[in-house]
Protein backbone atom coordinates (compact mmCIF):
# COMPACT_ATOMS: atom_id res chain seq x y z
CA UNK A 1 0.00 0.00 0.00
CA UNK A 2 1.62 3.47 -0.95
CA UNK A 3 1.28 6.38 1.79
CA UNK A 4 -1.91 7.97 2.16
CA UNK A 5 -1.12 11.88 1.87
CA UNK A 6 -2.72 13.93 4.81
CA UNK A 7 -4.98 15.66 2.55
CA UNK A 8 -6.08 12.71 0.51
CA UNK A 9 -9.38 12.24 2.73
CA UNK A 10 -9.69 15.92 2.50
CA UNK A 11 -9.73 15.99 -1.21
CA UNK A 12 -13.67 16.44 -2.28
CA UNK A 13 -14.71 13.17 -4.14
CA UNK A 14 -17.17 15.35 -6.03
CA UNK A 15 -17.49 18.63 -6.82
CA UNK A 16 -21.05 19.85 -6.94
CA UNK A 17 -20.09 23.42 -8.02
CA UNK A 18 -19.08 24.98 -11.48
CA UNK A 19 -16.14 26.89 -11.49
CA UNK A 20 -17.87 29.73 -10.05
CA UNK A 21 -17.99 28.99 -6.85
CA UNK A 22 -18.02 32.91 -5.49
CA UNK A 23 -21.24 33.76 -7.11
CA UNK A 24 -23.12 31.84 -3.78
CA UNK A 25 -20.88 34.23 -1.47
CA UNK A 26 -22.29 37.40 -0.47
CA UNK A 27 -19.94 40.03 -2.10
CA UNK A 28 -20.79 38.23 -5.70
CA UNK A 29 -22.40 40.91 -7.92
CA UNK A 30 -24.52 39.56 -10.18
CA UNK A 31 -25.23 40.72 -13.70
CA UNK A 32 -28.87 40.82 -12.93
CA UNK A 33 -30.51 41.30 -9.95
CA UNK A 34 -34.78 39.77 -10.01
CA UNK A 35 -37.54 41.79 -7.97
CA UNK A 36 -35.34 44.86 -7.81
CA UNK A 37 -36.02 45.94 -11.47
CA UNK A 38 -38.19 49.20 -9.87
CA UNK A 39 -35.58 50.12 -7.30
CA UNK A 40 -32.89 50.14 -9.73
CA UNK A 41 -34.41 52.19 -12.34
CA UNK A 42 -35.32 54.50 -9.60
CA UNK A 43 -32.28 54.80 -8.12
CA UNK A 44 -30.53 55.54 -12.21
CA UNK A 45 -32.99 58.00 -13.09
CA UNK A 46 -32.08 60.01 -9.81
CA UNK A 47 -28.45 59.33 -10.84
CA UNK A 48 -28.73 60.40 -14.39
CA UNK A 49 -28.43 63.91 -13.18
CA UNK A 50 -25.01 63.17 -13.00
CA UNK A 51 -24.20 62.45 -16.73
CA UNK A 52 -25.48 65.75 -17.18
CA UNK A 53 -22.96 67.67 -15.43
CA UNK A 54 -25.23 68.51 -12.44
CA UNK A 55 -25.57 67.28 -8.71
CA UNK A 56 -28.26 64.39 -8.50
CA UNK A 57 -30.33 64.41 -5.38
CA UNK A 58 -29.41 62.96 -2.05
CA UNK A 59 -31.08 59.96 -1.46
CA UNK A 60 -31.49 57.40 1.54
CA UNK A 61 -32.70 54.10 1.12
CA UNK A 62 -33.87 52.08 3.62
CA UNK A 63 -34.58 48.02 4.25
CA UNK A 64 -34.26 45.76 6.63
CA UNK A 65 -30.70 43.11 6.22
CA UNK A 66 -30.85 41.40 2.97
CA UNK A 67 -32.95 43.25 1.06
CA UNK A 68 -30.32 43.97 -1.72
CA UNK A 69 -30.01 47.81 -0.55
CA UNK A 70 -25.73 47.32 -0.82
CA UNK A 71 -26.16 45.22 -4.14
CA UNK A 72 -28.31 47.61 -6.03
CA UNK A 73 -26.64 50.68 -4.91
CA UNK A 74 -23.00 48.92 -6.11
CA UNK A 75 -24.75 47.96 -9.28
CA UNK A 76 -25.98 51.09 -10.37
CA UNK A 77 -22.20 52.44 -9.73
CA UNK A 78 -21.27 49.79 -11.80
CA UNK A 79 -23.65 50.99 -14.63
CA UNK A 80 -23.10 54.74 -14.31
CA UNK A 81 -19.12 54.09 -14.22
CA UNK A 82 -19.94 52.54 -17.69
CA UNK A 83 -22.01 55.06 -18.61
CA UNK A 84 -19.42 57.43 -17.78
CA UNK A 85 -17.17 56.93 -20.19
CA UNK A 86 -20.08 57.06 -23.24
CA UNK A 87 -22.19 60.20 -22.57
CA UNK A 88 -20.81 62.41 -19.34
CA UNK A 89 -20.25 66.00 -19.60
CA UNK A 90 -18.14 66.12 -16.37
CA UNK A 91 -16.24 63.63 -14.86
CA UNK A 92 -18.00 61.20 -12.08
CA UNK A 93 -16.53 59.71 -8.99
CA UNK A 94 -18.81 56.78 -7.51
CA UNK A 95 -17.19 56.17 -3.84
CA UNK A 96 -18.36 53.20 -1.43
CA UNK A 97 -17.40 53.50 2.42
CA UNK A 98 -19.18 51.26 4.86
CA UNK A 99 -19.74 53.32 8.15
CA UNK A 100 -19.44 49.89 9.94
CA UNK A 101 -15.63 50.04 9.14
CA UNK A 102 -15.10 53.64 8.60
CA UNK A 103 -16.85 54.58 11.56
CA UNK A 104 -15.62 58.40 12.53
CA UNK A 105 -16.09 62.15 10.89
CA UNK A 106 -12.33 61.94 10.30
CA UNK A 107 -12.07 58.79 8.54
CA UNK A 108 -15.01 59.48 6.16
CA UNK A 109 -13.30 62.98 5.09
CA UNK A 110 -10.13 61.43 5.03
CA UNK A 111 -11.25 58.24 2.89
CA UNK A 112 -13.17 60.66 0.85
CA UNK A 113 -10.15 62.83 0.08
CA UNK A 114 -7.48 60.34 -0.36
CA UNK A 115 -9.60 59.53 -3.66
CA UNK A 116 -8.79 63.22 -4.97
CA UNK A 117 -4.87 62.88 -3.95
CA UNK A 118 -2.43 61.02 -6.17
CA UNK A 119 0.94 61.35 -4.55
CA UNK A 120 1.21 59.55 -1.54
CA UNK A 121 3.39 62.26 0.03
CA UNK A 122 0.46 64.07 0.05
CA UNK A 123 -2.34 61.80 1.30
CA UNK A 124 -4.45 63.19 4.68
CA UNK A 125 -2.58 60.93 7.40
CA UNK A 126 -4.83 58.41 9.24
CA UNK A 127 -5.04 60.53 12.10
CA UNK A 128 -3.37 63.64 13.63
CA UNK A 129 -4.79 66.35 11.28
CA UNK A 130 -7.26 68.88 12.86
CA UNK A 131 -10.55 68.64 11.21
CA UNK A 132 -10.71 71.52 9.62
CA UNK A 133 -7.51 70.80 7.95
CA UNK A 134 -9.01 68.02 6.50
CA UNK A 135 -12.01 69.55 6.10
CA UNK A 136 -10.22 72.19 3.48
CA UNK A 137 -8.40 70.33 1.96
CA UNK A 138 -10.56 67.45 0.54
CA UNK A 139 -13.04 70.49 -0.05
CA UNK A 140 -9.80 72.03 -2.24
CA UNK A 141 -8.89 68.37 -3.81
CA UNK A 142 -12.63 67.75 -4.89
CA UNK A 143 -13.14 71.23 -6.69
CA UNK A 144 -10.03 71.34 -8.05
CA UNK A 145 -10.57 67.84 -9.79
CA UNK A 146 -14.04 69.27 -11.45
CA UNK A 147 -16.24 66.67 -11.42
CA UNK A 148 -19.44 65.33 -9.78
CA UNK A 149 -19.21 63.04 -6.76
CA UNK A 150 -21.37 60.21 -5.60
CA UNK A 151 -20.24 59.30 -2.10
CA UNK A 152 -22.08 56.46 -0.48
CA UNK A 153 -22.50 55.89 2.59
CA UNK A 154 -23.63 51.93 4.09
CA UNK A 155 -24.97 51.40 7.30
CA UNK A 156 -24.89 55.37 8.24
CA UNK A 157 -27.28 54.98 10.69
CA UNK A 158 -24.33 53.27 12.53
CA UNK A 159 -22.02 56.67 12.19
CA UNK A 160 -25.04 58.45 13.28
CA UNK A 161 -25.46 56.64 16.59
CA UNK A 162 -21.48 56.76 17.32
CA UNK A 163 -20.68 60.12 16.56
CA UNK A 164 -23.30 61.65 15.61
CA UNK A 165 -25.22 63.93 12.70
CA UNK A 166 -22.06 66.47 12.21
CA UNK A 167 -20.08 64.97 10.02
CA UNK A 168 -23.46 64.93 7.43
CA UNK A 169 -23.72 68.21 8.05
CA UNK A 170 -19.95 68.62 7.11
CA UNK A 171 -20.19 66.98 3.53
CA UNK A 172 -23.64 68.74 2.38
CA UNK A 173 -21.52 72.55 3.69
CA UNK A 174 -18.41 70.90 1.34
CA UNK A 175 -20.87 70.48 -1.13
CA UNK A 176 -22.58 74.18 -0.89
CA UNK A 177 -19.12 75.38 -1.03
CA UNK A 178 -17.32 74.34 -3.84
CA UNK A 179 -17.51 76.09 -7.17
CA UNK A 180 -16.23 73.57 -10.08
CA UNK A 181 -17.43 70.24 -8.70
CA UNK A 182 -20.76 68.65 -6.42
CA UNK A 183 -21.35 65.95 -3.83
CA UNK A 184 -24.00 64.07 -3.92
CA UNK A 185 -24.47 61.03 -0.50
CA UNK A 186 -26.66 58.05 -0.86
CA UNK A 187 -26.87 56.79 3.02
CA UNK A 188 -27.94 52.98 3.35
CA UNK A 189 -29.87 52.08 6.87
CA UNK A 190 -31.42 49.09 8.34
CA UNK A 191 -33.31 51.73 10.72
CA UNK A 192 -36.26 53.44 9.16
CA UNK A 193 -35.89 55.55 12.51
CA UNK A 194 -32.46 56.86 11.96
CA UNK A 195 -33.51 59.92 10.61
CA UNK A 196 -34.97 60.91 14.24
CA UNK A 197 -31.76 61.72 15.31
CA UNK A 198 -30.87 64.11 12.31
CA UNK A 199 -30.90 67.65 12.79
CA UNK A 200 -34.39 68.62 10.58
CA UNK A 201 -31.99 70.44 8.07
CA UNK A 202 -29.82 67.39 7.30
CA UNK A 203 -32.81 65.21 7.71
CA UNK A 204 -34.31 67.17 5.06
CA UNK A 205 -31.42 68.09 2.75
CA UNK A 206 -30.34 63.91 3.08
CA UNK A 207 -33.78 63.01 2.17
CA UNK A 208 -34.40 64.79 -0.50
CA UNK A 209 -35.07 60.97 -2.19
CA UNK A 210 -35.97 58.02 -0.37
CA UNK A 211 -36.33 54.29 -1.53
CA UNK A 212 -37.50 52.06 0.68
CA UNK A 213 -36.57 48.14 -0.02
CA UNK A 214 -39.52 45.27 1.18
CA UNK A 215 -38.00 41.94 2.91
CA UNK A 216 -38.38 39.41 -0.44
CA UNK A 217 -41.21 37.00 0.32
CA UNK A 218 -40.47 32.95 -0.49
CA UNK A 219 -41.09 33.24 -4.36
CA UNK A 220 -38.80 36.02 -4.76
CA UNK A 221 -36.04 34.41 -3.11
CA UNK A 222 -36.79 31.16 -4.96
CA UNK A 223 -35.85 33.62 -8.39
CA UNK A 224 -32.57 34.77 -6.50
CA UNK A 225 -31.56 31.51 -5.86
CA UNK A 226 -32.57 29.70 -8.92
CA UNK A 227 -30.21 32.73 -11.04
CA UNK A 228 -27.12 32.07 -8.53
CA UNK A 229 -27.44 27.92 -9.24
CA UNK A 230 -27.34 28.25 -12.16
CA UNK A 231 -23.95 30.06 -12.63
CA UNK A 232 -22.31 27.92 -9.66
CA UNK A 233 -23.77 24.71 -9.65
CA UNK A 234 -23.22 21.92 -11.85
CA UNK A 235 -26.92 20.75 -13.81
CA UNK A 236 -29.33 18.82 -11.64
CA UNK A 237 -27.08 19.32 -8.88
CA UNK A 238 -29.50 21.06 -6.75
CA UNK A 239 -33.15 20.41 -7.13
CA UNK A 240 -36.31 23.20 -7.49
CA UNK A 241 -37.39 21.35 -4.30
CA UNK A 242 -34.03 22.40 -2.43
CA UNK A 243 -34.13 25.54 -3.62
CA UNK A 244 -37.98 26.32 -2.51
CA UNK A 245 -37.10 24.80 0.74
CA UNK A 246 -34.20 27.23 1.49
CA UNK A 247 -36.39 30.17 0.23
CA UNK A 248 -38.97 29.61 2.60
CA UNK A 249 -36.72 29.51 5.43
CA UNK A 250 -34.85 32.38 4.31
CA UNK A 251 -38.80 33.92 3.70
CA UNK A 252 -39.52 32.66 7.35
CA UNK A 253 -36.55 34.47 8.69
CA UNK A 254 -36.83 38.13 7.24
CA UNK A 255 -36.84 38.05 3.85
CA UNK A 256 -33.14 37.91 4.04
CA UNK A 257 -31.28 37.13 0.29
CA UNK A 258 -27.93 36.41 2.24
CA UNK A 259 -29.50 33.99 4.79
CA UNK A 260 -30.96 32.41 1.62
CA UNK A 261 -27.68 32.35 -0.36
CA UNK A 262 -25.68 31.06 3.03
CA UNK A 263 -28.03 28.56 3.51
CA UNK A 264 -27.98 27.31 0.38
CA UNK A 265 -24.48 27.49 -0.12
CA UNK A 266 -23.62 25.56 3.41
CA UNK A 267 -26.16 23.08 1.83
CA UNK A 268 -24.02 22.54 -0.98
CA UNK A 269 -20.42 22.32 0.75
CA UNK A 270 -22.52 19.53 3.30
CA UNK A 271 -23.26 17.65 0.59
CA UNK A 272 -19.97 17.55 -0.88
CA UNK A 273 -18.49 17.06 1.83
CA UNK A 274 -20.80 13.74 2.23
CA UNK A 275 -19.73 12.90 -0.80
CA UNK A 276 -23.63 13.00 -2.68
CA UNK A 277 -24.06 13.69 -5.76
CA UNK A 278 -27.19 15.97 -5.44
CA UNK A 279 -28.02 18.27 -2.41
CA UNK A 280 -31.27 17.03 -1.09
CA UNK A 281 -33.98 18.49 2.33
CA UNK A 282 -31.72 16.90 5.14
CA UNK A 283 -28.88 18.70 3.69
CA UNK A 284 -30.63 21.96 3.89
CA UNK A 285 -31.84 20.99 7.67
CA UNK A 286 -28.36 20.01 8.41
CA UNK A 287 -26.97 23.14 7.48
CA UNK A 288 -29.68 25.19 8.70
CA UNK A 289 -28.98 23.52 12.18
CA UNK A 290 -25.19 24.57 11.43
CA UNK A 291 -25.84 28.25 10.64
CA UNK A 292 -28.09 28.63 13.91
CA UNK A 293 -24.94 26.53 16.33
CA UNK A 294 -22.55 29.12 14.57
CA UNK A 295 -24.65 31.91 15.26
CA UNK A 296 -25.62 30.84 19.25
CA UNK A 297 -21.42 29.66 19.17
CA UNK A 298 -20.66 33.37 18.39
CA UNK A 299 -23.09 34.99 20.83
CA UNK A 300 -21.55 33.34 23.62
CA UNK A 301 -18.59 34.18 22.67
CA UNK A 302 -19.02 38.12 22.82
CA UNK A 303 -20.86 37.70 26.06
CA UNK A 304 -19.64 39.77 28.98
CA UNK A 305 -18.11 38.20 31.60
CA UNK A 306 -20.61 37.85 34.38
CA UNK A 307 -23.02 36.41 31.92
CA UNK A 308 -20.48 33.79 30.70
CA UNK A 309 -20.32 32.72 34.54
CA UNK A 310 -24.01 32.53 34.96
CA UNK A 311 -24.10 30.21 31.98
CA UNK A 312 -21.38 28.22 33.13
CA UNK A 313 -23.46 27.59 36.67
CA UNK A 314 -26.29 26.62 33.94
CA UNK A 315 -23.64 23.90 32.66
CA UNK A 316 -22.39 22.63 35.41
CA UNK A 317 -25.65 22.06 37.22
CA UNK A 318 -26.96 19.89 33.88
CA UNK A 319 -23.81 18.20 33.33
CA UNK A 320 -24.24 17.04 36.89
CA UNK A 321 -27.59 15.43 36.02
CA UNK A 322 -29.93 17.65 37.84
CA UNK A 323 -32.97 18.49 35.79
CA UNK A 324 -34.18 21.60 37.75
CA UNK A 325 -32.46 25.10 38.95
CA UNK A 326 -34.19 27.84 40.39
CA UNK A 327 -32.50 31.39 39.96
CA UNK A 328 -31.79 31.44 43.67
CA UNK A 329 -29.54 27.92 43.14
CA UNK A 330 -28.48 29.57 40.52
CA UNK A 331 -27.11 32.47 41.54
CA UNK A 332 -25.68 30.72 44.85
CA UNK A 333 -23.84 29.11 42.31
CA UNK A 334 -22.48 31.80 40.34
CA UNK A 335 -21.53 34.07 43.34
CA UNK A 336 -19.17 31.31 44.40
CA UNK A 337 -17.82 30.78 40.69
CA UNK A 338 -17.36 34.75 40.74
CA UNK A 339 -15.25 34.47 44.11
CA UNK A 340 -13.28 31.96 43.02
CA UNK A 341 -12.10 33.84 39.97
CA UNK A 342 -11.37 37.08 42.26
CA UNK A 343 -14.58 39.03 40.88
CA UNK A 344 -17.55 40.27 43.11
CA UNK A 345 -20.78 38.93 42.22
CA UNK A 346 -23.88 41.27 40.97
CA UNK A 347 -26.93 41.56 42.49
CA UNK A 348 -29.25 38.82 42.39
CA UNK A 349 -32.01 41.32 40.33
CA UNK A 350 -28.87 42.06 37.69
CA UNK A 351 -28.26 38.25 37.33
CA UNK A 352 -31.95 37.72 36.39
CA UNK A 353 -31.82 40.26 34.08
CA UNK A 354 -28.87 38.74 32.25
CA UNK A 355 -30.70 35.40 32.54
CA UNK A 356 -33.36 37.25 30.81
CA UNK A 357 -30.85 38.97 27.83
CA UNK A 358 -29.68 35.21 27.55
CA UNK A 359 -32.76 33.80 27.05
CA UNK A 360 -34.18 36.57 24.24
CA UNK A 361 -30.59 35.82 22.46
CA UNK A 362 -31.70 32.16 22.45
CA UNK A 363 -28.28 30.84 24.41
CA UNK A 364 -30.98 29.33 26.98
CA UNK A 365 -34.68 28.60 27.70
CA UNK A 366 -36.44 29.29 30.98
CA UNK A 367 -39.87 28.04 31.36
CA UNK A 368 -41.70 27.90 34.65
CA UNK A 369 -42.85 24.45 35.76
CA UNK A 370 -45.65 24.15 38.47
CA UNK A 371 -44.76 21.60 40.63
CA UNK A 372 -48.23 21.61 43.01
CA UNK A 373 -48.16 21.57 46.24
CA UNK A 374 -44.51 22.74 46.04
CA UNK A 375 -45.21 25.61 44.33
CA UNK A 376 -43.34 26.89 40.74
CA UNK A 377 -39.62 26.92 40.21
CA UNK A 378 -37.81 28.05 36.70
CA UNK A 379 -36.39 25.90 34.52
CA UNK A 380 -33.30 27.01 33.31
CA UNK A 381 -31.94 25.00 30.02
CA UNK A 382 -28.74 25.47 27.71
CA UNK A 383 -29.54 25.59 23.92
CA UNK A 384 -26.33 24.26 23.21
CA UNK A 385 -24.90 20.38 24.51
CA UNK A 386 -23.19 21.35 27.72
CA UNK A 387 -19.66 20.32 26.49
CA UNK A 388 -19.83 22.80 23.74
CA UNK A 389 -20.88 25.50 25.86
CA UNK A 390 -17.83 24.79 28.00
CA UNK A 391 -15.69 24.55 25.50
CA UNK A 392 -16.55 28.24 24.34
CA UNK A 393 -16.37 29.14 27.77
CA UNK A 394 -13.63 28.70 29.02
CA UNK A 395 -11.46 30.06 25.81
CA UNK A 396 -12.68 33.33 27.54
CA UNK A 397 -8.57 33.62 29.93
CA UNK A 398 -10.36 34.89 32.41
CA UNK A 399 -12.71 31.64 33.03
CA UNK A 400 -10.68 28.94 32.32
CA UNK A 401 -9.05 28.19 35.60
CA UNK A 402 -12.37 27.17 36.47
CA UNK A 403 -12.20 24.64 33.77
CA UNK A 404 -11.61 21.85 36.46
CA UNK A 405 -14.49 22.94 38.54
CA UNK A 406 -17.76 20.06 39.10
CA UNK A 407 -21.34 20.54 40.69
CA UNK A 408 -22.54 17.68 42.67
CA UNK A 409 -26.24 16.57 42.34
CA UNK A 410 -26.86 18.75 45.46
CA UNK A 411 -26.21 21.33 44.05
CA UNK A 412 -22.96 21.95 45.67
CA UNK A 413 -19.88 23.34 43.84
CA UNK A 414 -17.00 21.07 44.07
CA UNK A 415 -13.38 22.54 43.21
N1 LIG B 1 -32.49 40.84 -6.03
C1 LIG B 1 -31.37 40.17 -5.84
N2 LIG B 1 -30.87 39.36 -6.76
C2 LIG B 1 -29.73 38.67 -6.56
N3 LIG B 1 -29.01 38.71 -5.43
C3 LIG B 1 -29.47 39.50 -4.45
C4 LIG B 1 -30.65 40.27 -4.59
N4 LIG B 1 -30.87 40.96 -3.44
C5 LIG B 1 -29.87 40.64 -2.63
N5 LIG B 1 -29.02 39.77 -3.23
C6 LIG B 1 -27.83 39.18 -2.64
O1 LIG B 1 -28.07 38.96 -1.26
C7 LIG B 1 -26.94 39.31 -0.47
C8 LIG B 1 -27.33 40.38 0.51
O2 LIG B 1 -27.72 41.57 -0.19
P1 LIG B 1 -27.23 43.03 0.22
O3 LIG B 1 -25.85 42.97 0.83
O4 LIG B 1 -27.42 43.92 -0.93
O5 LIG B 1 -28.28 43.35 1.36
P2 LIG B 1 -28.44 44.65 2.22
O6 LIG B 1 -29.85 45.04 2.11
O7 LIG B 1 -27.39 45.65 1.85
O8 LIG B 1 -28.17 44.06 3.65
P3 LIG B 1 -27.39 44.70 4.91
O9 LIG B 1 -28.27 45.76 5.41
O10 LIG B 1 -27.27 43.54 5.85
O11 LIG B 1 -26.06 45.16 4.40
C9 LIG B 1 -25.87 39.74 -1.47
O12 LIG B 1 -25.06 38.64 -1.77
C10 LIG B 1 -26.66 40.16 -2.68
O13 LIG B 1 -25.89 40.00 -3.86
Amino acid sequence: MGQVNLFEKHMRKLSLFKGNREALYPDYLPDSLPHREKEIDRLAEILVTALEGNKPSNVLIFGKTGTGKTAVVRYVGRELKRAEKVYAKKKIEYIYLNCETVDTPYSILQNLGNYFIEDWDEKIPFTGWPMDKVFSTVKERIDEWNGIVVLVLDEIDKLVAKSGDDILYQLLLLDSEMKNSRLSVIGISNELKFTDLLDPRVKSRLGQEKLIFSPYNAFQLQDILSERVKIAVKDDAVSDEVISICAAIAAQEHGDARRAIDLLRISIEIAEREGAEKVTDRHVYLAKNKIEMDCITEAIKTLPLHSKIVLLGIALNEEAGNNTLTTGELYHIYSTLSKRIGASPLTQRRVSDLISDMDMLGLISTKVKSFGRYGRTKIIELALPVQEVKKIIFEDEFLAELNEVKLASQKKLFF
